[in-house]
């Protein structure tokens, strides 16, 4: 059947661009000629009926903003059979026939699980944390990026000046993608991703002596939050090497910002997309990039798909940073 009344709801961490998402959501359902309600903070929302007719307007001067006008949350409630019927019996209550659900892969399940209760549902891929397998980039991931690579940039400078080694822990729970790119974009001696087991005398204290050996003053290592232990990594450093040194964790100033183009657009894209989906009367499936190309998958076999770990990227930076 294909959905007349539909909702859109942002769920799990916060992206820059899920506001993009949203306006593209609710903008195309209105140009499907189709009803569209925004929901606040997540499935919570849907459990306690914070639900609002979306009209144009309703999402205008939100494009540039980061966070997300429509709020978010972590529900433990719904996580759980009866929060999930109860989110269910809601959407009947209110007659909505189709929910796109913007958020990670936890949202996912949710989406996967609301369908199963009768609501069909499309998931939009926003996670700083680029850690869904089946799209190879996910909204706000850019965003993250280039504000950690600015951040680093700034800490170089401090750092350069003192002949010191910077530790910087930068977000990414199970993923070492935003510590991997920004570590080859500020030239960090070492870079720590939970994928690869380190070693570290081999990995990060052999790499600063040979290249203080060729000249090198001063030093920065690039930790995944997935690895963790950035202050203690940081002290054996200092206490191995006698480079004094600091670590930073650069933590939730990376969720904030105004969204890059990059991820403006191609939120844009994947709200148009999971709109045209309900419009045909398709459900679970979750919108992914795929080779520079916005397509769909069946949100069960999505969240099964394993993730791959872009070696070559590694051996890269493990190369150019010497
Ligand atoms: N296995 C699951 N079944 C049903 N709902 C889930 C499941 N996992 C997560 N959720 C719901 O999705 C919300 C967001 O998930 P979370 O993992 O916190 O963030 P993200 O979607 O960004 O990965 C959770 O608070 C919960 O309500
Ligand atoms: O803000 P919180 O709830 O402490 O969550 C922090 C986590 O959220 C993230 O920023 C994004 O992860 P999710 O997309 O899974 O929510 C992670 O990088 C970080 O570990
Ligand atoms: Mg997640």
């Amino acid at each position: 059947m294909c959905a007349k009344k539909i909702a859109v709801l942002t769920s799990g961490g916060d992206a820059p661009g899920m506001n993009a998402a949203v306006r593209a959501v609710v903008r195309t359902a209105i140009s499907f000629g189709m009803e569209v309600y925004g929901v606040r903070h997540g499935y919570n929302g849907l459990l306690t009926g914070e639900v609002q007719k979306m009209e144009l307007r309703s999402v205008s001067n939100i494009i540039q903003h980061g966070g997300t006008a429509l709020f978010t949350a972590r529900s433990p409630e719904f996580n759980t059979p009866e929060g999930v019927q109860k989110a269910a019996a809601k959407c009947r209550e209110l007659g909505i026939d189709g929910v796109v659900v913007v958020g990670g892969d936890g949202s996912f399940r949710g989406a996967r699980d609301l369908t199963g209760a009768g609501v069909p549902c499309i998931g939009v891929p926003g996670t700083i944390d680029n850690d869904i397998s089946s799209s190879e980039y996910t909204i706000g991931y850019d965003t993250a990026m280039n504000t950690a690579m600015e951040m680093i940039d700034r800490i170089r400078d401090t750092t350069e000046s003192h002949d010191r080694c910077s530790v910087v822990e930068v977000m990414g729970r199970r993923c070492g993608d935003i510590a991997l790119n920004t570590g080859i974009a500020v030239g960090a001696i070492a870079t720590l991703v939970p994928e690869v087991k380190y070693d570290f005398e081999k990995d990060i204290i052999e790499r600063i002596r040979y290249a203080q050996k060729t000249g090198k003053r001063h030093f920065i290592v690039v930790v995944a939050e997935g690895v963790g232990h950035s202050e203690d990594i940081c002290k054996r450093i200092q206490e191995e090497t006698g480079i004094e040194s600091r670590a930073t964790i650069l933590g939730h100033v990376q969720r904030g910002g105004s969204p890059t183009l990059r991820d403006r657009v191609v939120a844009s894209q994947m709200g148009y997309h999971a709109v045209e989906l309900l419009r045909d009367g398709k459900s679970n499936r979750v919108v992914v990039m795929q080779g520079e190309r916005i397509v769909d998958f069946d949100i069960t076999e999505a969240l099964e798909m394993p993730r791959v770990f872009d070696e070559k990227l590694y051996k890269i930076s493990q190369d150019l940073s010497r």
